[in-house]
């Protein structure tokens, strides 16, 4: 079975928000993309705005598809859907807790993200 994801990429002057996953979830320890599971019958842009108010706090406004990356770990095979997050209302913060950074673009390499990230990251040092 493969779960379908919706992240999001939130930027605001070459700066990044990330959170870091809890050690008790798939991938804790690592840092992502705040976001989480598609629901039966929901967009995947519809379950990113879900998500993003649930875990952030903040209404996304716009947001545009980035990357689609399938991954298969070795417990688990996720779809990932990559997006960006271009206008949003609110202040994006660790909602549940987690621990948040706005990361520089710049170092984002210092941050560990889940192996399925690795393209997201590479297409970001890039720009
Ligand atoms: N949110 C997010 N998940 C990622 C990223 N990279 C990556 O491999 N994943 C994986 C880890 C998980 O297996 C899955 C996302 O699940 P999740 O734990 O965020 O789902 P959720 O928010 O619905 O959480 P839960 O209710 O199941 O705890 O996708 C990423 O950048 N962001
Ligand atoms: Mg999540």
């Amino acid at each position: 079975m493969v779960i379908s994801v919706a992240a999001g990429i939130i930027m605001r002057d070459e700066q990044v928000f990330i959170a870091l996953r809890s050690q008790d979830k798939h991938q804790g320890g690592c840092w992502e993309f705040p976001g989480g599971k598609v629901e039966q019958e929901e967009a995947p842009s519809a379950a990113l705005a879900r998500e993003l108010a649930e875990e952030c706090g903040i209404q996304v406004q716009e947001s545009t598809p980035f990357q689609l990356i399938r991954h298969d770990y070795s417990d688990k095979s996720v779809e990932l859907h990559f997006f960006k997050v271009t206008d949003f209302a609110g202040e994006p913060h660790g909602k549940e807790g987690q621990e948040v950074a706005w990361v520089p673009l710049s170092e984002l390499a210092h941050y560990t993200f889940p192996e399925a990230n690795v393209p997201i990251v590479e297409a970001l040092l890039k720009r």
